[in-house]
């Protein structure tokens, strides 16, 4: 059984805190592997100025580059949009994976507007990393109202794969500052980069 880490996002554009978080779980939560899947797009977030997702693919492989972090699109291989389908096409497709679904404390406190949250935490147990401005929000979210009884401590988190779900745990790691939404502030263009075809050259803001 190898132990993996799912690590969900838009990656527009990916950043050195995903690595980071990825590395802190990785050891905390003694896992061999994390797998981040790069969304086609968040039904959660705007269409404009989501960069295609060929281009989020190109700069999350060139920010991970580590051995334990693998870069996938999955969920467009897998047809699945909402990650309670995504974990449950994960367990089914790979029975012979212990996975977790990991998320920066920001996501918990929207976790509530996502399609069948409960299913997925019945499904994947949750680790939450901390993430500047987040961590009393993520305490205070409203999932936690349901959630809150099946906080684990940190101490055994090593531990998640005996855990009975649902099960969450929070881990306060070294914060980074770094999202995406300062890059884009910064470098608007960042994707451009890493097209190459006409095709690829539409503006960022079509679908
Ligand atoms: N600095 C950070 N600290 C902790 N978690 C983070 C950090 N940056 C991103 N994450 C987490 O990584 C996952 C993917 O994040 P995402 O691709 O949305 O990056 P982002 O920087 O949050 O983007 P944006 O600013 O566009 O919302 C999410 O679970 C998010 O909470
Ligand atoms: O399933 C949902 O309803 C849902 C709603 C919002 C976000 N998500 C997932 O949350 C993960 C983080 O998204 P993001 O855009 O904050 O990086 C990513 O895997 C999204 O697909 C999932």
């Amino acid at each position: 059984m190898a132990r993996i880490g799912i690590l969900g996002g838009s990656f527009n554009p990916a950043h050195s805190a995903h690595r980071h978080i990825s590395l802190e779980a990785q050891r905390r939560l003694g896992l061999d592997r994390v797998w981040w899947l790069v969304s086609p797009q968040n039904p959660l977030k705007p269409r404009a100025g989501m960069a295609p997702l060929a281009a989020r693919l190109l700069r999350a492989r060139e920010v991970a580059r580590h051995p334990r972090i693998r870069v996938t699109a999955l969920e467009q291989d897998l047809g699945t949009r909402y990650s309670a389908d995504t974990a449950a096409a994960l367990r089914r497709r790979y029975p012979q994976h212990d996975f977790i679904f990991l998320m920066g404390a920001d996501n918990l406190v929207q976790f509530h507007r996502w399609k069948d949250w409960r299913a997925l935490a019945r499904t994947l147990p949750i680790a939450v990393m901390a993430r500047p401005s987040y961590i009393g929000a993520a305490r205070r979210a409203p999932a936690m109202g349901w959630l809150r009884r099946f906080v684990k401590k940190s101490e055994a988190a090593r531990q998640w794969p005996e855990w009975s779900l649902p099960a969450i745990v929070f881990l306060r790691i070294p914060l980074d500052t770094l999202s995406a939404t300062a890059i884009r502030a910064r470098d608007p263009e960042w994707a451009r980069r890493y097209l190459s075809t006409d095709e690829d050259q539409r503006p960022l803001d079509r679908p």
